[in-house]
């Protein structure tokens, strides 16, 4: 039995038809991933034809995933009952405070936990395998090789006594077959790709003797060099200044586009969202309390949280006003709240009654969500109308 039922186009030669010529067939595929290639084929097709459709798999869908970790004996939730989709072609955004619980959801994606500290419950589903029912072995296929990871401080994940070409060789050595030749030609490609000036001399170089901006890029080609369908960024350009951080942008954009990628990217950091996620997830206390496109996240922001962390964002036209400072502290895992909204404490004029006992995700508007029922009359109290001035 296949996992997927999709529409597909009968002839792909689609330039010579409009829509409504198309021959629709069902294509019953057994494998997800042969699925979205298709997918990718045919959509691209029909673009270069005027015609736009809808993304028609999510190759990443976590469900119901909660992570705890064991403090004193005990486990406590550091992420609790995550639901998301990642679609091929997309940067999604996982925006939050410190502690929110945004890495432990990198992790968990990516089976980075000791099984005997760690309690993970749920499914990620990636390209029809449950990535959690994996064992070590079997993970070691995936990363690297299916699912690319970039780290927030490229010095620390570049071997210092190592030149940066057997770095990049390291990972197609594990999972490919490549000849040297063949490997050293990947490199060079991989190099230019990330927009190094000159591949050849950085490929001899080892890491000490290039600029964190440049490290960047060498940690992005080792992600990238098998050319994984899923790739997680956990704050790519926290350590790095801001041109630097808009190139390094630039070149997930460019990846993503040119290599079909998927890319969750972990940040605090709105501007960053801003730039260059086209989904935004938001996260609070372990929990995802918005998500949506990032026109619905800056435009039509609508949890508590997500308009208090964009309200204390530096806006450029009023650079002299005092930013707003959300009151109180993310809880620590033994303290977070087992009923209730977490953020309540955090938003203390809000009346109970406006808050859900358990809160759940409501559609605001199509593909918008956003939890608890305390959105809909939130006012903060020194603006009393929703989507005011500094918003
Ligand atoms: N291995 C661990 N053992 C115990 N608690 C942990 C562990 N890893 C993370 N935590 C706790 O889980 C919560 C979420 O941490 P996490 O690092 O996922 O948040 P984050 O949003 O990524 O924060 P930051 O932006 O600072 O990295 C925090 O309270 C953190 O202290």
């Amino acid at each position: 039995m296949g996992y997927f039922l999709i529409l597909g186009v009968e002839n792909e030669n689609l330039i010579n038809y409009n829509q409504s010529q198309l021959i629709y067939k069902a294509f019953l595929y057994t494998d997800k991933r042969r699925v979205n290639k298709f997918y990718l084929r045919m959509r691209d097709k029909l673009e270069n034809g005027g015609i736009t459709v809808e993304n028609a798999t999510d190759f990443l869908n976590i469900k119901d995933v909660s992570t705890a970790f064991k403090i004193n004996g005990q486990f406590y939730d550091a992420i609790s009952h995550i639901d998301l989709q990642v679609h091929h072609d997309e940067i999604l955004a996982i925006v939050g405070e410190s502690g929110c619980g945004k890495s432990t959801l990198a992790t968990t994606i990516m089976g980075l936990h000791n099984p005997a500290e760690t309690k993970i419950s749920g499914s990620i589903d990636f390209e029809g395998t449950d990535l959690l029912q994996l064992s070590d072995d079997e993970y070691n296929q995936y990363r690297g090789a299916k699912i690319g990871m970039i780290f927030q401080d490229p010095l620390s994940a570049l071997n210092p006594l190592k030149r940066i070409e057997d770095q990049i060789s390291e990972v197609m050595d594990y999972h490919s077959t490549f000849t040297s030749a063949e490997k050293h030609d990947r490199v060079l490609e991989l190099l230019d790709q990330v927009g190094i000036v000159n591949p050849k001399r950085t490929a001899h170089q080892f890491p000490h003797e290039l600029s964190g901006g440049m490290r960047q890029r060498v940690i992005i080609a080792i992600a990238i060099a098998c050319k994984p369908d899923l790739i997680i960024a956990d704050e790519p350009t926290t350590a790095l200044d801001v041109t630097i951080q808009a190139q390094i942008l630039d070149v997930l954009r460019e990846i993503q586009k040119e290599n079909h990628a998927g890319i969750i990217l972990i940040t605090h950091d709105l501007g960053v969202v801003a730039e260059t996620a086209d989904r935004v997830a938001v996260m609070y206390a372990g929990q995802i309390v918005e998500q949506g496109t990032a026109e619905q996240i800056f435009n039509t922001p609508e949890h508590p949280y997500t308009r208090s962390l964009l309200r204390s964002m530096p806006q450029r036209d009023n650079e002299n006003d005092d930013l707003y400072v959300i009151q109180g502290n993310v809880p620590s895992l033994q303290k977070m709240p087992q009923t209730g909204d977490r953020f309540a404490p955090r938003i203390p004029w809000v009346p109970a009654s406006a808050h859900e006992d358990n809160p759940t995700m409501h559609e605001v508007t199509p593909g918008h969500l956003v939890r608890c029922t305390c959105y809909r009359d939130f006012q903060f109290p020194d603006q009393p109308e929703k989507g005011s001035v500094t918003e």
